[in-house]
């Protein structure tokens, strides 16, 4: 509508000549660009109206989120705004590369501290602190951030993984509906009030996956149970009873419909936060089964029905009081609901034991009508808030992971806002107290740190005035003495003194605080404190008392008595009597405010070892009405939370700030080499990390290698990014402001500077890492190849040696055959010699030899001659036959007629006559043949051994007859 509106008078004012006009047209494009800054830093000049002016001109174009330099301002929507919250745009900005180019959201700083705790900068966890007063949003957008981490934890995990991961958030979530049925209630300032303060750690793993959560409850608002401020609620879990109740349990709880309770005020109320089967649902993932719900269900109708009980004033102080007529049902039903007994249920209200004396000697004292009342009501509370931190236990129970399955984690602080209403007293006091300490928190991290720091350094700074709190908190609760602790020694000496008395206490010993002061109008004794939100009248009235939260001993032991399980639970029957705050014990009595301040400065601890993130929450109306912005609600709660000073300081100033050496640790991978800078980066690597922790300075010649190392990593930036004095690079003096300085000993700069280098940074990595697995496949590849060249050359070696191996082998064994064989033919030779000589001598010699040759070998020639004339003839098919064939034959081969040295055999059959002729071995020559296994003894003529002589020589062989 806006834009229109200033759209349609630019166009028709552009055409226009007329000055004043024309002013008018800057003047409403200014308020276009209003709307449009996502910073307050940019709104020229910063003033709280400026700054109002630009959150009110975005409010009503549905711009919600404004950052405020280092924090973030959320203005409460007061209507559903899907868009806003849905799981795409969570997705993307979680996968921005600058966030800081997004609008701002509180996803932004959801996604921040998710980054931060995956770069792992000290101090690597991280916590958001939201704050804003009540109903300004802050239970809304800690559920928010839990989603968005729960949808970004769970985005880059494997299947497996996933549904485990998604279970246990599941869980966490559903830690959300339970803690808010039990916890919150509907106040005048909204509908849905937390009634306690929570820290919620979300456990993240080495791969920042959530592996679980845990919560930390503080001061819980008990007396709620008991006493609700007109037009106010009860917790919601007590209305979800009484309407969600299916009809059996309302017989069972003794819950008929529309039974009316005292404690149960506004319940023809209904809202959206009384639904009972979404309590049921999550608590069943939670672990507590039906069983135990109904268990509680009916100890908390029990306390309705307790509620219900009221007495009538007694004669006489001897006498007890006597319930009233139309309560004795409510006892009776109230005991058996809490399964103890009805006489001893009114007894344990009425009679007060008084232990005294040295004997320890016990006085029973009936107590008065209103000790009664109050006694019942101190019952429904202790039992109310054992209830609710056995509840925060099992939640804790189930979503919280094994310490050594979580690395880091992320915090998330829900506290209630500050408050001021026309009665406060002891939890306002508390409250009020723990929004001191956060704004010191604040103020200490932000504003006071960073301006001591700019002057440490030598930047040049003009020092911007802001509220320090320190004098208000010192009157809290500083030492020696403080409203703090003289409220607990009140309770400590536990002398009577009235409210008037602890007044004038208060004002004489801390009179000297600029931040006390008192209602001087007011009938009532009070004391005023400056807070920084604005001063805050307290009660004195009933502060002591309820410091002291004293719970009567016989309570206790009534419901230690009780039968029910949970009960027998809650308050175990081996618990040691509570501490009695008689003054006669020596032990520090523990009191309310003792108990917690112990809780708040363990939280503080918590937040000081982590990176803090602040959003505050602010409530544009008390009426919670949409598109409605009350400019003056707004601007008190701007100034409460020094938004104004903020936005100043992080205008001028640099939200980061690294000292020389982490910054180098981290960034000396943009230096670009310098091949003759060789030892300050070798010096200071060695040097850096125990000069780190031991808090040493640098000496002036390191720190000028550092600085000469710092001054190369920053001229890879952008001209824009430089520094205008960083360390000498760029001495003359620049225009613009520059989004990064260098100290003395720490280099500061915007988030914006942080981003580039953050980018950059990976950038390198990534090249790196490209470059480390390029080097690493070809040194693979390359060892594979060597691997496979030696595998080669051993088996070629493997296979050479084998086979020389063999061929030895198989050359020994022919050498030995050869050897053997030489050996055997020579013995054969030798054998065959010595038998032929036996033969030549033996047999030859008595061979009668040819006539004319004389001693001429045999055969002689004239019978090899003769031979195959011999052949014919034996062969022969005709001519001559019979005996005179044989002979001629004989005669051929010279061979005498009766010789005994020729074997002569012929067939049966004359016709074919001589068949074979051999000449027998002689003398010893028999032996021989015998044993010799040459084989050419058997041989025929026909072969090529015909030339070798001896044995039994084949003269003629004739196996069958020439066919004729
Ligand atoms: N971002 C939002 N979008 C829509 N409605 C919102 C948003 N933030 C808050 N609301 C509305 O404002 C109401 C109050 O918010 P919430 O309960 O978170 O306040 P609170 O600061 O936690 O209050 P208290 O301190 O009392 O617990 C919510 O019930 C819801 O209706």
């Amino acid at each position: 509508m806006l834009q229109q509106i200033n759209g349609q008078g630019t166009h028709s004012l552009l055409c226009s000549n007329d000055p004043l006009r024309e002013d008018l047209q800057v003047f409403l494009e200014s308020e276009i660009q209003l709307a449009e800054l996502d910073d307050l830093i940019k709104v020229n000049p910063v003033t709280p109206a400026t700054v109002l002016r630009c959150l009110q001109e975005r409010y009503q174009v549905d711009v919600f989120y404004t950052n405020a330099g280092c924090t973030l301002v959320a203005l409460n929507p007061f209507k559903p705004v899907s868009y806003l919250y849905c799981p795409e745009l969570m997705r993307d900005y979680h996968i921005a590369p600058q966030l800081q180019k997004l609008k701002p959201h509180i996803f932004t700083v959801g996604e921040q501290t998710y980054r931060n705790v995956k770069s792992q900068l000290e101090p690597v966890n991280q916590s958001i602190i939201v704050s804003g007063e009540s109903g300004a949003g802050k239970t809304w957008t800690s559920r928010c951030l839990m989603k968005f981490y729960a949808t970004v934890t769970n985005s880059s995990i494997s299947e497996e993984s996933h549904e485990r991961v998604e279970r246990i958030e599941k869980r966490v979530l559903d830690s959300n509906p339970v803690m808010e049925a039990f916890g919150n209630a509907c106040t005048l300032r909204n509908s849905n009030s937390s009634r306690f303060g929570k820290y919620i750690q979300l456990q993240l793993n080495r791969t920042q996956q959530m592996t679980g959560a845990s919560v930390q409850t503080y001061l819980l608002e008990k007396t709620r149970v008991a006493y609700q401020a007109p037009l106010e609620r009860n917790f919601h879990i007590f209305y979800q009873i009484t309407k969600g109740a299916s009809s059996s349990e309302r017989l069972e709880w003794h819950l008929p419909e529309g039974a009316a309770f005292r404690w149960l005020p506004n319940s023809e109320r209904t809202l959206e936060e009384d639904c009972f089967e979404v309590t049921r649902d999550a608590m069943l993932h939670l672990g507590i089964d039906h069983s135990i719900q109904n268990n509680i269900f009916k100890v908390l109708s029990g306390l309705l029905h307790l509620g219900n009980i009221r007495f009538a004033e007694s004669e006489d102080e001897s006498q007890v009081c006597q319930p009233q007529e139309d309560a004795k049902c409510f006892v009776m039903t109230a005991a058996s609901l809490l399964r103890i007994s009805k006489e001893e249920l009114l007894e344990t209200l009425r009679v007060r034991t008084i232990t005294a004396g040295k004997q320890q000697q016990v006085f029973r004292k009936p107590c008065s009508r209103a000790e009664c009342e109050t006694r019942r009501d101190c019952l429904a509370k202790v039992t109310y808030a054992r209830l609710f931190d056995w509840l925060v236990s099992i939640i804790n129970g189930s979503i919280c992971a094994e310490s050594s399955t979580w690395d880091t984690f992320i915090g998330l602080l829900d506290v209630y806002g500050f408050e001021c209403f026309p009665n406060n007293n002891l939890e306002q006091l508390c409250i009020n107290y723990a929004n001191e300490k956060l704004q010191q928190h604040f103020v200490a991290h932000y504003l006071r740190a960073q301006q001591e720091e700019y002057a440490a350094e030598g930047l040049k700074w003009s020092f911007i005035s802001y509220q320090d709190n320190q004098s208000c908190l010192d009157l809290i609760e500083g030492s020696p003495v403080s409203i703090c602790s003289l409220i607990n020694e009140e309770c400590r000496l536990n002398r009577l003194s009235s409210a008037i008395q602890l007044q004038t206490r208060i004002e004489n010993a801390l009179s000297s605080n600029v931040s006390l002061s008192r209602d001087k109008l007011s009938k009532s004794p009070n004391f005023v404190i400056a807070h920084y939100a604005g001063p805050v009248q307290y009660q004195i009235e009933g502060m002591v008392e309820k410091n002291k939260d004293p719970v009567p001993p016989e309570l206790i032991q009534l419901l230690q008595h009780s039968r029910d399980s949970l009960l027998q639970k809650l308050f175990p029957s081996q618990e040691k009597e509570p501490e009695q705050v008689s003054g006669q014990s020596k032990a520090p009595v523990v009191t309310v405010v003792s108990k917690f301040k112990s809780s708040l400065e363990q939280l503080m601890q918590v937040l000081h070892s982590t990176t803090p993130h602040y959003i505050r929450c602010i409530k544009p109306n008390s009426q919670g009405q949409a598109q409605k912005f009350q400019a003056n609600e707004v601007l008190s709660q701007l100034k409460a939370c020094g938004i104004v000073e903020t936005v100043h300081i992080s205008a001028a100033g640099f939200p980061i700030r690294l000292s020389f050496q982490s910054f180098l640790e981290r960034y000396d991978l943009l230096r670009k080499p310098q091949p003759v800078q060789p030892s300050p980066s070798s010096r200071l690597s060695r040097s850096s990390p125990t000069r780190e922790h031991s808090g040493q300075q640098p000496s002036p010649e390191e720190e000028v290698g550092l600085q000469s190392l710092i001054g190369d990593i920053l001229r890879t930036l952008p001209p824009m990014t430089r520094p205008a004095t960083a360390l000498g690079v760029h001495p003359e003096a620049r225009p613009a402001p520059s989004p990064i300085h260098c100290g003395r000993t720490k280099i500061f700069m915007t988030t914006s500077v942080l981003e580039l280098l953050e980018q950059r940074r990976m950038q390198t990595l990534n090249k790196c890492a490209r470059c480390i697995q390029f080097c690493w496949r070809r040194h693979q590849r390359r060892k594979l190849e060597k691997q496979r060249w030696a595998a080669t050359l051993l088996q070629a070696a493997a296979r050479s040696w084998l086979t020389r191996k063999r061929i030895q082998k198989l050359h020994a064994a022919a050498t030995s055959i050869k050897r053997a064989w030489r050996k055997w033919r020579a013995k054969m030779d030798s054998l065959v010699s010595i038998e032929l000589d036996d033969v030549e001598e033996n047999c030859f010699a008595r061979v009668p030899c040819h006539p004319l040759s004389g001693a001429a070998p045999w055969p002689p020639r004239e019978t090899i001659q003769l031979w195959p004339l011999g052949l014919v003839l034996a062969s022969a098919p005709v001519g001559v036959i019979g005996m005179r064939r044989n002979l001629s034959l004989q005669a051929c081969l010279q061979i005498p007629c009766h010789s005994s040295s020729h074997k002569v055999e012929a067939t049966q059959c004359d016709q074919a006559g001589i068949t074979s002729i051999r000449a027998l071995p002689q003398g010893s020559i028999r032996f021989h043949c015998k044993k010799s296994p040459l084989l050419y003894a058997n041989t025929s003529p026909e072969a090529p051994h015909c030339n070798i002589t001896g044995f039994n020589q084949i003269l003629l062989d004739r196996h069958r007859l020439i066919p004729v």
